[in-house]
């Protein structure tokens, strides 16, 4: 089989170490167990789906995608990694290895919610059907693809609501994030979720994320004297002029600043290394200048300092970018430092230096956010890492892939925990608008059922309460499982977009949902449903599997 994307090779998963032994030894058990009872081939239909919505809300952002397509496309097992299975599979037949050999995903046809799309739980997020003895060995992979994925890009999304759209969020988790391809993954997916940026560099490299960034403690705090700028000359931003000694400019404003009539008192001695530090970054980044202000003191030292520099700057036609506070109280020293920066406009009369971008960090998250938020701040952007990478707030997405249908057979899966219960058949999935344009619910049908129609009014059931049901009739329906891949077949298939189309997608599905779903406090659950015709069946299916039990 070609792995083809209208024509072209697609390229492997983004992390090569995405192999068909990603797996867990039980896919491969089964896989041999399929084959010695000869069903290996028989047709099979599984869903990957979850079953509650992370972070305490009511919804969730699907990622991880583009990733199984690429995985699947170059779905193969190696001469040595047969090797390796036949030997975790003591007492297993040398003919397994030749099925082995042939196996890749031509058999195989993915159905899928667009990635980047709000989704909700039991609905599908993927169908995968084909061959039982391959799709079997997708489980894990799949999974594992998606799970993180959508879970820290739901993250992310979460915290831009809270943010507003307005404020810059800026991901800078890859020292924190759970080793290399949680650091990788995470400024994928927080990129995808509406983050405008990240300091990971190889993100930037991989997925064309912009980058960006500060500087560190250690950059301010490596300096120590004057003696150690020694090229002190700094050309206009024009050319045409240049100053021969930038490090004296920067004093001579930093004495105007000091005595200065309206900011005379705020300060009176600034720490000199500091000063030193950010003139250096100053020469080495005219164009670009911004300074982390909280080494030694925020008000009395990191902001007369940064404003001496950004004021000299100023001066051959540079524009400085702004601050970075990484401590203390954040809304306190954001409104501080705002009328500092104002005060200087109109006292010194710098036009637009009243809104020098101000950065904040340390350990922030929803929570702080919201409490900044509350309190009043001057915040523009922020940068955030452990709690938006790690998913701190929550370990795992809990998705799961569960065999719906083989040999045209429905299957379900029963649980004591009604949440637990499978929703059995080959099914198809609609999303259903309202007279306002939100989305109302989403149905799940049969898959011979005619679809639902635009002011048609139709039953939506709970799948298992049988007293929760209610009429619509839709302004809109939209059918949510695409065809993503068809194995060998050349019939047309959708594009995997690039990730900033995916992440404009994202961003406009989350604007378009109704606003209670998406509060942060007791949000309200959006509606999941099935047919009447589903429901039936279901429940049909659900009393012949049930063993009766018997009282004495
Ligand atoms: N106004 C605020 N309201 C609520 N939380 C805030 C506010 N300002 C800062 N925070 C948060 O409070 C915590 C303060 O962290 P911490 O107690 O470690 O102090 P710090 O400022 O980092 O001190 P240090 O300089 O000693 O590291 C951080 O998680 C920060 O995001
Ligand atoms: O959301 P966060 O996890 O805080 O990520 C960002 C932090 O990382 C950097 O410093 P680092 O934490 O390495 O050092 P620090 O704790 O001494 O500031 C930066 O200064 C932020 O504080
Ligand atoms: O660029 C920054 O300011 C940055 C990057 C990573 C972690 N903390 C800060
Ligand atoms: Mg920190």
């Amino acid at each position: 089989m070609e792995p083809q994307e209208n024509g072209k090779q697609l390229d492997g998963p983004t992390n090569p170490m995405v192999t068909p032994l990603l797996n867990d030894l039980y896919q491969f058990t089964m896989a041999y167990a399929y084959w010695k009872a000869n069903k290996h081939n028989e047709r099979s239909v599984f869903d990957l789906y979850f079953r509650k919505n992370p972070f305490g809300g009511e919804y969730t952002v699907f990622a991880g995608l583009e990733e199984c397509i690429k995985f699947l496309a170059n779905f193969k097992l190696s001469d040595e990694e047969i090797d390796f299975v036949r030997h975790c599979l003591p007492g297993s037949e040398e003919a397994f290895c030749e099925y082995l050999r042939g196996l890749d995903c031509s058999g195989v046809e993915v159905y899928a919610i667009p990635e980047g799309s709000v989704v909700f739980p039991k609905v599908p997020l993927m169908r995968v059907e084909g061959p039982v003895g391959v799709v079997q060995l997708l489980e894990t992979p799949f999974l594992n693809l998606v799970n993180f994925a959508s879970l820290v890009a739901t993250n992310a999304a979460r915290h831009r609501f809270v943010a507003g759209k307005s404020k810059s969020l800026l991901e800078f988790g890859a020292r924190r994030a759970q080793g290399p391809d949680g650091a990788i993954s995470a400024s994928k997916y927080c990129y995808l979720g509406g983050f405008d940026a990240t300091s990971n560099v190889a993100a930037g490299k991989l997925f064309g994320i912009p980058l960006r960034g500060t500087h560190s403690h250690a950059f301010v705090s490596s300096f120590m004297s004057t003696d150690e700028i020694v090229d002190k000359v700094l050309h206009s931003s024009d050319g045409k002029t240049t100053c021969e000694d930038f490090v004296s400019l920067v004093q001579t404003w930093l004495t105007k600043i000091q005595y200065s009539p309206s900011l005379r008192g705020i300060f009176s001695e600034t720490n000199q290394s500091e000063l030193v530090a950010f003139t250096s970054y100053a020469l080495a980044f005219p164009k670009a200048f911004l300074a982390l202000v909280d080494t030694y003191d925020v008000m009395k030292s990191g902001i007369p300092n940064f404003c001496a520099v950004a004021l000299a700057l100023n001066d051959f036609g540079y524009k400085a970018l702004g601050i970075r506070l990484d401590s203390g109280d954040l809304a306190y020293l954001s409104t501080e430092v705002r009328n500092f920066f104002c005060t200087v406009e109109r006292e010194l009369k710098v036009p637009g230096f009243g809104k020098m971008i101000i950065t904040a960090s340390n350990d922030l998250n929803e929570e702080t956010i919201d409490a900044l938020n509350k309190q009043g701040h001057e915040v523009d952007a922020f940068g955030i890492g452990t709690y938006l990478v790690t998913c701190y707030a929550q370990a795992a997405l809990g998705c799961v892939f569960k065999l719906v249908e083989i040999n045209n057979q429905p299957r379900i899966k029963l649980s004591e925990d009604v949440t637990k219960v499978s929703i059995p058949c080959k099914k198809r999935s609609y999303r259903l608008y309202g007279k306002e344009g939100y989305p109302l619910v989403d149905i799940m049908t049969g898959e011979t059922e005619p679809p639902p129609k635009v002011g048609e009014r139709l039953l939506c059931r709970h799948p298992f309460n049988e007293s929760k049901r209610a009429y619509v009739v839709p302004q809109r329906v939209e059918e949510l499982l695409k065809c993503y891949w068809r194995g060998n077949a050349d019939e047309a298939r959708e594009e995997l977009p690039p990730l900033k189309e995916i992440r404009d997608r994202c961003i406009k599905q989350l604007e378009n949902m109704r606003p209670d779903h998406m509060r942060r406090l007791n949000p309200t659950p959006y509606k999941v449903s099935v047919s009447a015709k589903l429901y039936d069946f279901i429940h049909f299916l659900w009393l012949n599997e049930a063993p009766v039990g018997e009282l004495q």
